[in-house]
């Protein structure tokens, strides 16, 4: 995939485009307040433990990273935070309340948005509609005002478009807007998803391997995204394998090896961790110090 990607041109985004979250209702955390707590999480899958007692937090306005080698839970994580899996045991507190059993499309609702390891677009869908649904999913008129076109309806419509249009301007993809998905290079389908959980106006932002086939010019760009996305007002919760790009980006970092936390702490506190360093070389602590 990176090999077919070499010769794409590097993404520009334009980082001027206010695309700052819209105001939500309900409690509000002040900047570098717990966001989002994972408590205690417990998740088996028959006889794996895919996350063993898992507890970190997430301050608002802070890009953090969660990684791990293969296999260490991140993903799982991740489903358990989005309403795709319920723990074992444990949960997950968000605004101070706790998730509870809520389904997909209500937690998308409260504010949690994320992008997939293998990107997830509607392949026939154009660009502008992708960001569109995005867009719908917070919506708050019904079926019934869609179908009798009541003026809420109508405001609501052109507000998401006209929301969704900057989304495409801020990702560089404006001029795509009326492609077909299936047809975008790699990097503005990676981009597009992004757009895409944007447009739900989460207050945090889930990216599972974003960098995944990216060169490292592209890489680059997407710290840049990063940044740019945070400093307009989000929250991000980074999964990736790349180092050079999670330590350049984030604020914090939590390390999993099979299911469990082994470390927390700024970029450079995990990089001199034994126990990172022996769970990214596959040896014992031990041996490792
Ligand atoms: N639906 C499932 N059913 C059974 N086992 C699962 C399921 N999903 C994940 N697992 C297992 O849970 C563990 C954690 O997987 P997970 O995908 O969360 O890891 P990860 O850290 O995201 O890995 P990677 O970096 O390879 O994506 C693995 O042992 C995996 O095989």
């Amino acid at each position: 995939m990176s090999e077919a990607f070499k010769d794409e041109p590097v993404m520009e985004i334009n980082p001027d485009v206010d695309i700052a979250p819209e105001p939500v209702g309900g409690p509000i955390v002040a900047e570098g307040e717990k966001l989002l707590e994972v408590d205690n999480v417990t998740l088996r899958f028959g006889g794996v433990v895919a996350l063993n007692e898992v507890s970190f937090h997430i301050n608002k306005g802070e890009i953090l990273g969660l990684i791990g080698p293969n296999g260490a839970g991140k993903t799982t994580c991740f489903n358990v935070m989005t309403g795709v899996y319920q723990p074992t045991s444990g949960g997950v507190r968000y605004l101070g309340k706790p998730l509870g059993k809520r389904k997909k499309f209500q937690i998308t609702k409260l504010g949690i948005a994320r992008t997939f390891q293998n990107i997830r677009l509607f392949a026939n869908m154009t660009a502008l509609e992708n960001v569109m649904v995005g867009v719908d999913a917070h919506h708050s008129t019904g079926v019934g005002s869609a179908m009798f076109r009541l003026p809420k309806h109508r405001r609501e419509e052109a507000e998401g478009l006209a929301r969704a249009m900057e989304l495409l301007e801020f990702m560089g993809l404006r001029g795509k807007a009326n492609e077909l998905a299936r047809n975008l290079p790699y990097g503005d389908q990676r981009r597009l998803e992004i757009a895409r959980a944007l447009a739900t106006s989460p207050q945090l932002l889930c990216l599972d391997e974003p960098a995944a086939g990216f060169n490292p010019a592209e890489k680059a760009k997407l710290m840049e995204l990063i940044r740019t996305i945070r400093d307009q007002g989000y929250t991000v919760l980074l999964i990736e394998h790349d180092m050079k790009l999670v330590m350049g980006v984030t604020d914090r970092i939590v390390v999993l090896e099979f299911g469990r936390k082994i470390a927390e702490g700024s970029p450079a506190e995990v990089r001199d961790n034994p126990a990172v360093i022996a769970a990214y070389l596959g040896v014992d602590e031990e041996d490792a110090s």
